[in-house]
């Protein structure tokens, strides 16, 4: 874990958290979740299919208001979103070339045009996809085109970014490469990022520390700090801490997915 993580101030501060979808049959997906997340930081999100994670991240972005409790959002600016999503598929628009959809978030923020495609430009050049500035999604493959969906959050300038499994429908070789781009380019810009996945050694190679949540209604069950130091790869794989750690996270897991089918006897 990064070292001054722990004294950094909140970015978020989640209190007293729940959130009951009025439904036909209301559904209550959160309940009296307390999470403080440091400015700064890389929090990864785990927990059992369905659990809550999603509508967690879309509160803290303000996608989705709570029922009751309290969100404090300190990263506030005048002139770009809070935050920015990445979410897992159709996070770009299939109408726009490259360069535009990186330059969206700025477009909409009002930033003029040349200052916006001198921006998308260095960020394409950035995620590796000079030269195809002028092609459309569906030139491109999937890892070409979440790539653009990352560069676009973090084109935006927002200070904290909201990734909802960008990387949960790729191969697994491009996912461990966009792992390493990823973490370059939040070790770079050091943006509050929190990441929800299913792949607790994604979580493990990505986090400062891993918010384990329980099954629905879900609580925040433990916060783990991640001990591995960055750079983190191959080698972190291989060192007996990161078995254990998977070990004890998947057998956490394992029993709140359990116990929310009924199958603890
Ligand atoms: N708009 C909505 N209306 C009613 N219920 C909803 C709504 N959005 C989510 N839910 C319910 O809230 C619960 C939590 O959903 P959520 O998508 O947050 O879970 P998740 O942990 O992200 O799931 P997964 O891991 O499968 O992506 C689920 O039971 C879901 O059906």
């Amino acid at each position: 874990m990064s070292d001054s993580i722990e004294t950094q101030p909140p970015a978020y501060e989640v209190k007293n958290l729940n959130k009951i979808f009025v439904a036909e049959k209301p559904v209550h997906a959160l309940v009296d979740i307390n999470l403080t997340i440091p400015e700064g930081s890389f929090t990864c999100i785990v927990g059992p299919s369905g659990c809550g994670k999603s509508t967690l991240l879309r509160i803290l972005g303000g996608l989705v208001d709570e029922t009751s409790g309290t969100v404090n959002r300190s990263l506030t600016s005048q002139s770009v979103p809070s935050s920015a999503f990445v979410f897992q598929e159709h996070g770009i628009f299939p109408w726009m070339n490259v360069i535009d959809n990186v330059a969206f978030g700025q477009q909409m923020a009002g930033i003029d045009k040349k200052t916006r495609r001198a921006s998308a430009t260095e960020w394409i050049k950035r995620i590796g996809l000079s030269g195809f500035e002028d092609s459309y999604p569906h030139q491109l493959s999937g890892g070409m085109r979440q790539r653009i969906a990352i560069a676009r959050a973090f084109a935006t300038g927002s200070p904290a970014l909201l990734m909802d499994e960008p990387l949960g429908a790729l191969d697994s070789q491009t996912r461990t490469l966009m792992q390493e781009e990823l973490v370059a380019l939040w070790e770079a810009e050091r943006k509050t990022v929190v990441l929800v996945t299913h792949s607790i050694e994604e979580a493990l190679l990505l986090g400062d520390r891993i918010v384990m949540m329980s099954a629905r209604p879900a609580t925040v069950k433990e916060v783990i700090d991640v001990p591995f130091e960055r750079p983190r790869g191959i080698d972190t794989e291989k060192d007996p801490r990161f078995g254990e750690m998977k070990t004890q996270i998947w057998e956490s897991i394992r029993d709140e997915v359990q116990e929310s089918m009924g199958a603890i006897s």
